[in-house]
């Protein structure tokens, strides 16, 4: 039997409509529609997609969507300026500066400028810390997206062998924390494994779950799975044959038991987390 498709796309939807009723009643509670603001500098065609996919889901569940577009050319002080006007701007509750931002701009000064009561990447060393601690203010989105999917599939976590591969500081490092965390959706014993681990294989054979975070297409092959094994690809690479995971996907699906597609996995799931940290932080704003 070829491996369960884990579907993104179905279960976006559906948290996309349970969103929409809790937008709604918080709207109605408040007086105060809940809205995010993106910051997109330069125009990098993969970051366009995203930030018009989010304004759409935005709309979608109710949630107020600005975006600000600045030139490639834009200085740090100028970005600086704009984050602390949208800091101060008491009808904003959700900031997003999507990355990469263009070389003369210093990435981390910007994310920690970003006021963290109002950061729905969960990118502010404070909100890392916090999620370090198991004390989350925000989640974040892709790790969170990865947790839903396995969650919300019933795919048992507790004292499964996570392996990830991939230690960036958005996906790989903060998903194997919250995995390994104590409490429900969690539990796991978890390997972290990156570009420098050698005999990669004789790791991933041993996950009961697999997760993908590498950024390379196909980088992950049959003979790298154990038969049974659910596997996460968080990868989105785009290529002349289109849009491909980090997975080797046909090659994995005889030897799987679940498997995410690329697209429709953990990408439109990942935009559904923005918009619940934006509804979070409505609710921690506004009460
Ligand atoms: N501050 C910031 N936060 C981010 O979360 C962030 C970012 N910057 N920069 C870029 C990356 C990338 N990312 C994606 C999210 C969803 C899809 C997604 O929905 N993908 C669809 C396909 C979309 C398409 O067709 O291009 C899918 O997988 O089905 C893709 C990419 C968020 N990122
Ligand atoms: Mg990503």
């Amino acid at each position: 039997m070829p491996a369960q498709l884990l579907d993104g796309n179905a279960l976006a939807r559906q948290i996309r409509s349970e969103l929409t009723t809790e937008v709604a009643e918080f709207i109605e509670n408040n007086g105060v529609v809940p809205a995010l603001a993106a910051v997109l500098v330069g125009g990098d065609p993969a970051s366009q997609v995203y930030v018009r996919n989010k304004r759409r889901d935005c709309e979608e569940v109710g949630i107020n969507s600005t975006l600000h577009r600045l030139p490639e050319t834009t200085t740090q002080d100028e970005l600086l300026n704009l984050i602390a006007r949208l800091n101060r701007d008491d009808a904003i509750h959700g900031i997003l500066v999507q990355l990469p931002l263009p070389p003369q701009i210093d990435s981390r000064a910007i994310l920690e400028a970003v006021s963290p009561n109002k950061d729905v990447d969960a990118f502010h060393p404070e909100n890392v810390g916090l999620v370090v601690q198991g004390q989350p203010r925000f989640l974040p989105c892709t790790p969170a997206a990865v947790q839903q999917i396995l969650v919300r599939n019933n795919v048992s976590i507790a004292g499964q062998h996570v392996v990830v591969v991939g230690r960036s500081d958005i996906v790989g490092k903060p998903l194997a924390i919250m995995l390994a965390q104590r409490g429900p959706g969690a539990d796991a014993t978890v390997t972290l494994c990156h570009s420098r681990t050698p005999d990669l294989g004789a790791f991933t054979r041993q996950a009961d779950i697999l997760v993908a975070a590498i950024g390379k297409p196909k980088f992950i092959t049959a003979d790298m799975i154990r038969p049974g094994a659910t596997v996460i690809d968080v990868g989105i690479n785009r290529t002349d044959a289109g849009l491909v995971g980090d997975v080797d996907f046909e090659a994995i699906l005889p030897v799987a038991s679940r498997i995410t597609p690329v697209p429709g996995g953990i990408g439109p799931l990942t935009r559904v987390m923005l918009l619940v940290n934006t509804l979070t932080a409505a609710r921690q704003l506004e009460m």
